[in-house]
């Protein structure tokens, strides 16, 4: 087991090149939001486009598109039911589940078209679907980001083994695919290669609808912009922490969206460490 720490972040997140694009930060494609769960892709969205991806287009119930380009002008609107082949083609990274709701046609469109070469974040309804009828992995380099009831329906751990890690490799072994596991709970484990990694920030004030779909957008830009995956995927997963840990200093509750809006800061902040620190001194532990 190892403690998700503040210096793994920091040798993710380095300055920007110069001379780059935005192309140069990946393409998220973000597949989710049905008629009324369309703040769930907007928290995606918003996620994404603060973390720094390149672009950033959401496939969605067309009901949702005023909405979010009222909330984010930076994001391309697609709908979900017409235009989604074509668009996957596009995508670097695709995240899919988010509000999906039970829209198992645009879920098995997205299972069917996406390619070995692209990441594919799975979240919320795409996981209960999955579960419900029994739907394999596709080839491609997946992140599974369940709470720990989806955990429950899709891995098949209970809850209460959830808690031992062996039980959680056990069901990980089932997918051929290799799939990185962030297992959302009041202790957050990320189970990665041959290691399982703790998230030691973060807390109750946490607790809100909308927390996980943030996440998920985190990790879809991080994994837009900075390789290899797996660090990539625990960068996002500490920083979403310890930016909610850091505004409960002075906030009962920290809401979603106030931690999207908060993510560049902390990067710079981080970015910034990158280049002041001595190389030896960034692999020490915190
Ligand atoms: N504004 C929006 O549009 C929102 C949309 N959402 C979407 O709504 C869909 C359904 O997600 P839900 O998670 O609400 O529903 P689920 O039915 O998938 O899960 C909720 C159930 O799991 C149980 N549970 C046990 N342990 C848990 C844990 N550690 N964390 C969370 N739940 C736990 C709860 O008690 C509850 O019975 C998802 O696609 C999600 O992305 C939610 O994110 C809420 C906000
Ligand atoms: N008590 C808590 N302590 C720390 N983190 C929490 C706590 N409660 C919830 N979280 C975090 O909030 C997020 C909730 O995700 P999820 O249930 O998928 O939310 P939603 O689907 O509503 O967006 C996870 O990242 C989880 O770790
Ligand atoms: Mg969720």
């Amino acid at each position: 087991m190892i403690n998700l720490s503040h210096e793994l972040a920091a040798n993710v997140i380095t300055p920007r090149n110069r001379d780059s694009f935005k192309g140069t930060y990946g393409h998220v494609l973000i597949v989710g939001g049905n008629a009324n769960l369309g703040g769930a892709v907007i928290m995606n969205a918003q996620a994404a486009v603060q973390s720094g991806a390149g672009l950033v287009t959401v496939a969605t119930d067309l009901t949702n598109k005023t909405a979010i380009h009222a909330r984010l002008p930076e994001v391309m609107v697609v709908d979900y039911q017409s235009d989604l082949t074509q668009t996957i083609k596009k995508a670097d990274v695709v995240l899919v589940g988010s509000g999906l709701g039970e829209e198992i046609g645009v879920l098995n469109q997205v299972l069917a078209h996406i390619q070995p070469k692209q990441t594919l974040i799975i979240d919320g309804s795409a996981l209960t679907m999955m579960a419900e009828q029994n739907l394999s992995l596709p080839n491609a380099k997946v992140v599974l980001t369940p709470h720990q009831m989806e955990w429950q329906r899709f891995g098949e751990v209970t809850i209460a083994d959830q808690a031992r890690e062996d039980a959680n490799w056990e069901a990980l072994i089932n997918f051929k695919t290799e799939p990185i596991l962030v297992l959302k709970s009041s202790a957050t484990q990320v189970y990665l290669k041959d290691d399982m990694y703790q998230l030691t920030v973060g807390g109750p004030y946490q607790a809100t609808g909308g927390m996980g779909d943030t996440l998920a957008g985190m990790v879809a830009g991080f994994a837009a912009q900075f390789q290899p995956l797996g660090p990539a995927v625990l960068a996002a997963v500490y920083c979403h922490s310890a930016i909610a840990e850091d505004l409960s200093k002075a906030a009962y509750v920290t809401l979603p969206s106030t931690i999207a809006a908060a993510i560049p800061a902390y990067m710079q902040r981080l970015a910034q460490e990158s280049i002041s620190k001595d190389p030896v001194d960034t692999k020490q532990e915190e």
